[in-house]
């Protein structure tokens, strides 16, 4: 054993000098104390800052909800264009397909109202025709020719693309018509319907585009030899478009179908996924799908899809956002936060139960959004979207108090409109809110890429406020 130390080496080395005058001791503690002092605000930064980055790097999350069509899927590729730009450009091709099914769908919806109303007239005519009494004298007959019969016939072929891409895109591509679902709240008691819709990235629109680039190489594969070249399906489906072109032209400008369309109150420009003003474009076999198209183009969300982007840009650059995109039909409403809705459906029903008035169960939607209790610390933003058709829709004289007849005898116009509906939405906040919370709206058209791009810098800057604040508590 070596020999103890009968004394402490850092006591020695910071004990006060020997022969110490008052005034070099006054000092050298005014020092101490000093540099204790920059050494704890030092600690304290490094803690502040390491908080600050902990807090960032947490994922910030969002929940788009809102029914069925109101925007939602279109609204998160707006964050994708502005913020993820390089996966954008990676996916934006494999949308070929997608608006091609949209096309050949509008198309398919016009053959198949023709038919109907061919075969209906032919069978009046063959039952009476000598009762002139039974015809509707505020609706003459049609007048169908021989060119409506050979558009039908030269358009067949886009029924077989439609089933064909049907296939491809899975059920994404089906739109419901029906649903046993009756109520309009996401958080009601009934929730037989929840382990159907359970959160997953596998399901959204990059599964359906990733089965279509698989199928694309095992079919190039196989078809690689001497005798045929196809470059891929799309190709295919390219060559059939295009050689429909001028035909497709024909029967979306045709004076006749137009009034067909009318009369079966059919408008084909306010549908989710509407090309046909866009053939010459898309249907000539060099297309290349636009950001314009793949904002426009729909493919319908089923359950609850997860969607991961680093932000390259923007205030939150390098930040993580969980965004989640939820099916909007009845059946499919299950876990929502920020709530996203669409005002120009004041006249229109649910797809999926033609019963109910669209606005009536936005109204539902949102008091069920804002009485949850579970969401009651979420910033909730609300979208009211689609303005453009809205705007579009009083143009041609629509009367809102025809279908809402609260709106009673105010100014028809866009301005009243969204003021009188936001006042409503703004009403059920603060009667049904579990806390007191502020109302955000935005009156958008999320189809307009740059007013979208400017909104979203709005929320994505409140977002980020919110979330730093209660980092700790997401
Ligand atoms: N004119 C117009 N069309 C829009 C607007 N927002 C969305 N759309 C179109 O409406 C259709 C439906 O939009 P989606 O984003 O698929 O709707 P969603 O809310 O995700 O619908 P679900 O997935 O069924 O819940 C798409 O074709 C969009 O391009 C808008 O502001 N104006
Ligand atoms: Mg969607």
């Amino acid at each position: 054993m070596g020999p103890s130390l009968d004394f402490d080496p850092l006591a020695l080395a910071i004990a006060p000098p020997p022969n110490e005058t008052p005034q070099e001791r006054e000092a050298r503690e005014y020092a101490e104390a000093e540099a204790i002092r920059i050494s704890n605000e030092i600690d304290e930064q490094i803690r502040r800052e390491r908080d600050k980055e902990r807090k960032k790097r947490k994922p910030v999350k969002l929940l788009l909800l809102g029914q069925s069509e109101s925007g939602k899927t279109a609204t998160l590729k707006n964050f994708q264009l502005i913020y993820a730009k390089r996966e954008w450009l990676e996916e934006r091709n494999a949308w070929r397909p997608v608006v091609y099914f949209n096309l050949v769908r509008n198309v398919n919806c016009i053959l198949d109202l023709l038919t109907r109303e061919m075969s209906a007239q032919s069978a009046r005519d063959t039952v009476s025709s000598s009762d002139e009494s039974s015809e509707d004298l505020q609706h003459p007959p049609l007048k169908f020719k021989e060119k409506h019969r050979l558009l039908k016939l030269r358009l067949g072929p886009l029924k077989r693309v439609q089933t064909d891409l049907e296939r491809r895109l899975g059920s994404t591509a089906i739109e419901p018509h029906s649903t046993s679902v009756t109520t309009a709240a996401p958080f009601g008691e009934d929730r037989r319907a929840l382990q159907e819709f359970s959160i997953n990235s596998t399901n959204g629109w990059k599964t359906a585009l990733e089965k279509i680039k698989a199928m694309r190489s095992a079919r190039t594969e196989a078809t690689e030899g001497p005798l045929r070249k196809v470059n891929d399906v799309d190709d295919e489906i390219a060559e059939v478009i295009a050689g429909c072109k001028d035909d497709i032209k024909a029967i979306w400008e045709d004076s006749t179908v137009r009034e067909l369309l009318n009369r079966s109150k059919t408008r084909l420009e306010d549908a989710a996924g509407f090309f046909l003003n866009d053939v010459d474009r898309i249907a000539a076999t060099n297309y290349q799908p636009s950001d314009d198209d793949v904002i426009r183009a729909r493919l319908r969300t089923l359950g609850v899809q997860e969607y991961r982007f680093i932000f390259e840009n923007g205030r939150t650059a390098g930040q993580e956002w969980l965004l989640y995109d939820v099916g909007g039909t009845r059946s499919s409403r299950a876990a929502w936060y920020p709530y996203f809705d669409d005002v120009s459906c004041f006249d229109e029903k649910l797809a999926e139960d033609r019963r109910v008035n669209r606005l009536e169960d936005s109204y539902l939607l949102w008091r069920s959004i804002c009485s949850c209790k579970l969401l009651a610390r979420t910033q909730i933003i609300l979208f009211l979207n689609k303005c453009d058709l809205l705007q579009a829709k009083l143009m041609r004289g629509v009367r809102i108090r025809d279908s809402v007849p609260s709106f009673g005898d105010r100014r028809n116009d866009l301005a009243t409109a969204t003021r009188y509906f936001q006042q409503h939405f703004r009403e059920i906040l603060k009667q049904y809110s579990p806390v007191q919370r502020s109302f955000f709206v935005h009156l958008t058209s999320v189809i307009d890429t740059r007013s979208t791009a400017a909104t979203l810098g709005t929320v994505e800057e409140s977002i980020l406020r919110d979330h730093l604040r209660r980092a700790d508590l997401m």
